[in-house]
């Protein structure tokens, strides 16, 4: 077999300052191939954009990691500041939520797509060529037009569709897409994920996407990690897990989702996300858990093969019976 585009293994991460009671990121491994798109999905402050942003080699302010995060069998957490640079303008990509807080309001939109192109080395006729065709791609009309403007000048939706150029000027092997839809609304959402799959496709790249809306991962993706407090719980193929989930938080998750062939509200999983000031000795998610058992309190539980999925749950095969 040959190896994943990105290989993560047993990354952890932690802040280094004290107050925090738990590694934000906990022994976390995962792989996304090449012309995978792969989900990463949780609640707010389970350490999804922490793992993501590892892979650019991004860490936050203070935090020391462990453990290994491999693209094509390069480790990035031992990059030189040289080659992470060059990995961040022509291998790795990323997108975010909020589109206006990551581009520069002074800086024309042409100044922002062609950046990466220029600083690789490309002619500026060329990189503007490039950029055009690249608006074009994300379907942006009259690209040359566009490439004069400011992005104050573009609606949220059509400045997620630049970022999305932006980040694929360099032709990188891996996209990371944190939320990129979450701040827009329901149409211009379907809109960008129609655009972002084409694209991942069409490129043959891979993508880790990170979402809290499972429904939606598992409409984009070919598997999905389900993440709880810092450690993936969870790991199947996104039609298993939406079929068949396997852990009570994943479980509880697919139940607050809602859907749209049903007025009920939302619920959100009972009671709520571990801290990072607690440490449980046991299961992270046993407090919240309705089939926890004493014993869960008692050990961590490791990720194992269950019947087609990967699952961190003592209890899973006696749940699958029941
Ligand atoms: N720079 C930082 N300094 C201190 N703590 C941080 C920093 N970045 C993240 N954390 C903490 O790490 C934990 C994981 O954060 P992370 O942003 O990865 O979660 P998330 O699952 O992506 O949540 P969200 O969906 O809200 O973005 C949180 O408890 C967060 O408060």
């Amino acid at each position: 077999m040959t190896a994943p585009l990105l290989q993560i293994e047993n990354l952890t991460v932690r802040l280094t300052g004290g107050g925090a009671a738990r590694p934000i990121v906990d022994g976390v491994s995962l792989h996304v191939a090449r012309g995978e798109a792969v989900g990463l999905v949780g609640e707010s402050g389970s350490g999804k954009s922490v793992t993501c942003r590892a892979a650019l080699g991004l860490l936050p302010e203070g935090a020391a990691a462990t453990g290994a995060l491999r693209l094509d069998g390069d480790d990035i957490l031992t990059m030189s500041p040289v080659r992470l640079r060059e990995l961040r303008r022509q291998d790795v990509s990323m997108i975010f939520q909020d589109p206006r807080a990551s581009i520069n309001p002074l800086r024309r939109i042409g100044d922002f797509v062609t950046e990466g192109m220029r600083a690789g080395g490309v002619l500026r006729k060329d990189a503007i060529r490039q950029a055009e065709d690249l608006l074009e791609s994300v379907g942006i009309r009259e690209p040359r037009a566009a490439l004069r403007r400011y992005p104050h000048e573009f609606s949220g939706g059509m400045l997620q569709r630049v970022m999305i150029a932006g980040a694929l000027a360099g032709e990188p092997r891996l996209l990371l897409a944190d939320e990129p839809t979450t701040a827009l609304d329901v149409t211009t959402q379907a809109e960008v994920i129609s655009i972002l799959t084409r694209l991942q496709a069409e490129r043959d790249m891979g993508m880790l996407f990170v979402t809290h809306d499972l429904e939606l991962a598992a409409a984009i993706c070919d598997r999905i990690y389900v993440m709880y407090a810092g450690r993936i719980v969870e790991a199947q193929s996104a039609e298993g897990l939406f079929g068949r989930p396997r852990h009570p938080y994943t479980v509880g998750l697919l139940a607050a989702t809602p859907r749209l062939d049903s007025d009920q509200a939302p619920h959100g999983v009972p009671g709520r996300p571990l801290s990072l000031a607690e440490a449980p000795a046991g299961c992270a998610f046993a407090a919240r858990c309705a089939h926890a058992r004493p014993r869960c309190g008692e050990g961590k539980p490791v990720r194992r093969d269950v019947d087609g999925a990967q699952v961190a749950c003592l209890r899973v095969e006696e749940l699958i019976d029941e």
